[in-house]
């Protein structure tokens, strides 16, 4: 798995009378990992939404180049806020859901499966029905998924915001160490979140919207909640958006 850059051109988006970016241009180096953070409906989601390919209204233009030439499709992995685990399927059977919609049911891909979940400290839970899991336990599922797919870009829409302060700082340790290596994009609302675990942090900022670099700390990763960059940095951080949203 060597994971590509993205290169994201021309993006824009209108619904109805209001456009909320227009000809975007960024770029996601191999490898890294960023933090997409802007006002409530500035067209985070949305922006994410038009990367991973997934479906919008007919109203948006996005042109993806991947830094090894190859297509994406096949190599990305999606996280979101609610884990999206389906009730019917038992904790293992979540993990290896995408392998049940291809047909795979080898058992190899069972045994891989189980190695997700004890990476993600669940192989004990392997049987349970997803009601019966905490929210933190969930959403480790959905890593384990995430891992299972083994995709070399993963994208993730508030992946952590879900669940209690300390399970997500929990969670940060665990996603950084689990998605080492991959081309990560991020998008959340908690500053803090961004400075523990992006090198590049992105703001969506302005009517239209435009994508304004953020300094991130060069501190290694996942960053201590008392790291002196990660204080200093939040200020400026929570000051732009604060900005961004006056602005509107
Ligand atoms: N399918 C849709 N049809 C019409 N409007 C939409 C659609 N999806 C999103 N919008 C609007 O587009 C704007 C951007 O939504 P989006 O969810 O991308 O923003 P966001 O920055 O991720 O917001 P939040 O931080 O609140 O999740 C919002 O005003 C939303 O109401």
């Amino acid at each position: 798995m060597t994971p590509p850059g993205l290169h994201v051109r021309n993006a824009s988006l209108t619904f109805g009378q209001r456009a909320l970016f227009s000809k975007l241009e960024c770029e996601f180096p191999a490898s890294s990992w960023t933090c997409l953070l802007g006002r409530s409906g500035s067209g985070k989601s949305s922006l994410l939404r038009m990367i991973a390919g997934l479906h919008l209204p007919d109203n948006h233009h996005l042109d993806l180049t991947t830094s090894d030439g190859e297509a994406l499709r096949g190599r990305l992995a999606w996280m979101a806020q609610q884990d999206l685990l389906v009730p019917w399927e038992r904790v293992l059977g979540n993990v290896m859901l995408g392998a049940r919609w291809r047909g795979e049911r080898s058992a190899s891909a069972v045994a891989r499966a189980r190695e997700m979940l004890a990476l993600v400290g669940l192989a004990e839970r392997a049987d349970a029905w997803p009601a019966a899991l905490s929210g933190g336990q969930r959403q480790r599922v959905s890593l384990a998924r995430t891992l299972f797919e083994d995709a070399s870009v993963v994208l993730m829409d508030e992946p952590f915001s879900a669940v209690d302060a300390i399970t997500r700082l929990e969670l940060h340790e665990l996603a950084y160490r689990l998605l080492a290596e991959r081309t990560v994009i991020m998008v959340t609302h908690d500053p803090l979140e961004a400075l523990r675990l992006a090198e590049r942090i992105l703001v969506l900022k302005g009517d239209p919207a435009r994508l304004v670099p953020l300094a991130a700390p060069e501190t290694p990763r996942p960053r201590a909640l008392d790291d002196a960059e990660v204080q200093t940095r939040q200020t400026a951080l929570v000051a732009e958006l604060r900005e961004t949203a006056d602005a509107q």
